[in-house]
C-alpha cells in the first residue's frame, strides 16, 4: 500500500481540492480542541464554500446536539446551519426512531450529557438519566435496594458522560441484565482530545458497563456503518468525490475509507505523524498535512 501524500505545497493543494465536491469533517482535534478554534480554520472554510464545496460536519463528540453546535459555531464566527451537522447524539435518536422503531411507552436510559437528550426529544423519544441532577450524587446504602430493574426502560444509550458517576453505572448494570433492553452507545473513541491533550473518551464510559454486563453495545458514531449510511442518505454525495477530514485513524480515516470516500488526516488530534506512516498501519489515509489551516495558508 502506497504511503500518505502530503500536501505541502500550493500545487498540491489546487490538486487535492479539485478532487473533491463535498467535505465531510470531524471536529475535536480538527477545527478546534474544546472551544478553542485551530489556526486558519476559519479561512479555510471561507475558501471552500467560496470555492463552492459542500461542508458537512460529522462529530463523535454526543455533548452537544445540532442546535447547541450551530451555537459553538457561530460563537467561533462560523456560520453553520444544524443542517450541515451530522453527531453522534442525533445519529443514535434516528437509529433508535427510524430502524429500531423504538415504542413511545419506552425510556431510554441516558448516560451522557444535553447534546443525546436534546436529539432524543427531537425525534420524540422519552428518556431519563442524563443530566437530571437527582443523579449527581454518591450511591446510598438504600440505592442497592431501590435499584431493580425498570420495565419502562427499553434501551441503556451511552456517551461522554462528563459526570459518570457509580450510582448511574448500577442503574445502567442492572437495566441491562434485562437481556431485551437495548444496549446502544453514541460512540466509542478511547480519548477526548482537548486542551492539547487527551482526556477519557466515550468509550471509557461504556467500558466497565461492556465487563459487568459481558454484552457489547451497537455504537452509532464513526466508523460505524449505520452511521456512513444514514449520512449517504441525507447527503446524498458522490463518494468518490467526497473527502473525510480527520485526526483519528480508527474512526475518521477508518470511516471514511469503509464508505469509499477520499481521506485528508490531520496532525492536530489524536494521531501522530508517525501513527500514519508506520509500516504496520491499519488505516492509511490517502492524504496528510500539518492542519487543516495550510489549505488557506498554502494558498496565500
Ligand atoms: O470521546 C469522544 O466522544 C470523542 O473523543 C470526541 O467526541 C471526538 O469527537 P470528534 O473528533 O469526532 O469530533
Ligand atoms: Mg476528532
Amino acid at each position: 500500500m502506497t504511503g500518505p501524500a502530503k500536501i505541502t505545497s500550493k500545487t498540491e493543494v489546487e490538486e487535492f481540492l479539485s478532487k473533491y465536491d463535498d467535505f465531510l469533517f470531524d471536529c475535536d482535534g480538527v477545527l478546534w480542541q474544546g472551544d478553542v478554534l485551530l489556526p486558519h480554520v476559519k479561512e479555510t472554510l471561507n475558501l471552500l464554500r467560496e470555492k463552492g464545496k459542500r461542508l458537512i460536519f460529522v462529530t463523535n463528540n454526543s455533548t452537544k446536539s445540532r442546535k447547541a453546535y450551530t451555537k459553538k459555531f457561530s460563537k467561533l464566527g462560523i456560520e453553520v446551519t444544524p443542517e450541515e451537522i451530522f453527531g453522534s447524539a442525533y445519529s443514535a435518536a434516528v437509529y433508535l426512531k427510524k430502524v429500531v422503531k423504538f415504542p413511545a411507552d419506552k425510556k431510554v436510559l441516558v448516560l451522557g450529557e444535553s447534546g443525546i437528550e436534546e436529539e432524543l426529544a427531537s425525534e420524540g423519544i422519552q428518556f431519563v438519566g442524563g443530566t437530571d441532577p437527582a443523579l449527581r450524587r454518591d450511591i446510598q446504602p438504600e440505592d442497592y435496594d431501590e435499584i431493580v430493574p425498570d420495565p419502562s426502560i427499553g434501551c441503556v444509550l451511552s456517551g461522554l458522560d462528563l459526570h459518570i458517576n457509580y450510582l448511574k453505572l448500577s442503574m445502567a448494570l442492572i437495566n441491562l441484565q434485562v437481556p431485551e433492553t437495548l444496549f446502544l452507545a453514541t460512540n466509542i473513541d478511547s480519548t477526548y482530545p482537548t486542551h492539547g491533550k487527551l482526556f477519557p473518551g466515550a468509550g471509557t464510559i461504556c467500558a466497565p458497563l461492556v465487563l459487568a454486563s459481558k454484552r457489547q453495545p451497537i455504537s452509532l458514531g464513526k466508523p460505524s456503518k449505520a452511521m456512513m449510511d444514514c449520512v449517504k442518505a441525507k447527503f446524498e454525495f458522490v463518494p468518490a468525490r467526497t473527502c473525510m477530514v480527520g485526526d483519528r485513524l480508527d474512526t475518521d480515516i477508518r470511516f471514511g475509507q469503509d464508505g469509499g470516500l477520499g481521506t485528508l488526516f490531520v496532525l492536530t488530534g489524536v494521531n501522530t505523524e508517525s501513527d500514519i506512516l508506520a509500516e504496520n498501519a491499519e488505516t492509511v489515509p490517502k492524504h496528510y498535512m500539518t492542519k487543516l489551516g495550510d489549505i488557506f495558508e498554502l494558498l496565500n
